[in-house]
């Protein structure tokens, strides 16, 4: 492996454990509209594909809902003001994030943060979590019209870096990154740790695991 022009990180369940603040948001959410709490375990099954989805899943109790669940309308703002109020309360980065990415940064490695979530999430949890600092770009679901599994917010972003996605390096946790990353010709390695919905991380089929970021800067000075 060739050092990496550009490092992309995906975020919930690879940065960040934001499990528990989407899940109290969830079941607050639901709470107000008068219905049962759906719990962290199973909202963690359901990250990953944005906040609309989440909240269509925490309705409905389903993976793949179709169509638009009843009071959804109403559902979506609430959860979108109880989230933007906690976003950062309960959760917070994995193990060996900050050493990593403040290690890679040192190194001279261009950063940057592809995420399903909205701005309006995204950047006060990495301003508050102090990743913000480290990352050349944080890119944000409402920033691109095609989402992760989709490949266009990574070719957008190799552009963007001027360099080629053959050049660029993803890090992710799910499907989705994975998917993303082969559609768009990135390299792509995975952690264990995050919010997969297979049950074993080899099966992803990424170009390896690594059991953290701060595994990272070695990793890649050994490939070097
Ligand atoms: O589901 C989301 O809102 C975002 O998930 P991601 O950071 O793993 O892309
Ligand atoms: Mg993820």
């Amino acid at each position: 492996m060739n050092p990496p022009a550009l490092i992309v990180f995906d975020l919930d369940g690879t940065l960040v454990d934001s499990a528990p603040d989407l899940a109290y948001a969830a079941d607050t959410m639901l709470a107000r509209l008068g219905l049962p709490a759906r719990g962290v375990e199973a909202v963690r099954g359901w990250i990953g594909n944005g906040v609309p989805m989440l909240v269509k899943r925490a309705l409905t109790g389903e993976m793949w809902p179709e169509g638009e669940p009843e009071r959804f309308d109403q559902a979506l703002p609430l959860f979108m003001e109880i989230y933007a109020a906690h976003v950062c309360d309960r959760g917070g980065l994995f193990p060996g994030v900050l050493e990593g990415v403040a290690e890679l940064k040192r190194q001279g490695y261009k950063l940057a943060v592809l995420t399903n979530k909205h701005s309006k999430f995204t950047l006060p949890l990495l301003e508050q979590l102090g990743v913000a600092a480290y990352m050349d770009y944080i890119g944000c679901g409402d920033q691109f019209d095609k989402h992760k599994p989709h490949p266009e917010p990574l070719l957008k972003t190799a552009e963007r870096f001027g360099v080629r996605p053959e050049q660029c390096l993803m890090v992710g946790d799910s499907t989705n990154d994975v998917q993303a990353a082969r559609a768009a010709g990135y390299g792509i390695l995975v952690v264990p740790y995050g919010y997969r919905s297979c049950e074993r991380v080899e099966d992803l089929g990424a170009d390896g695991v690594i059991d953290s970021i701060a595994q990272l800067p070695a990793l890649l000075r050994r490939a070097a």
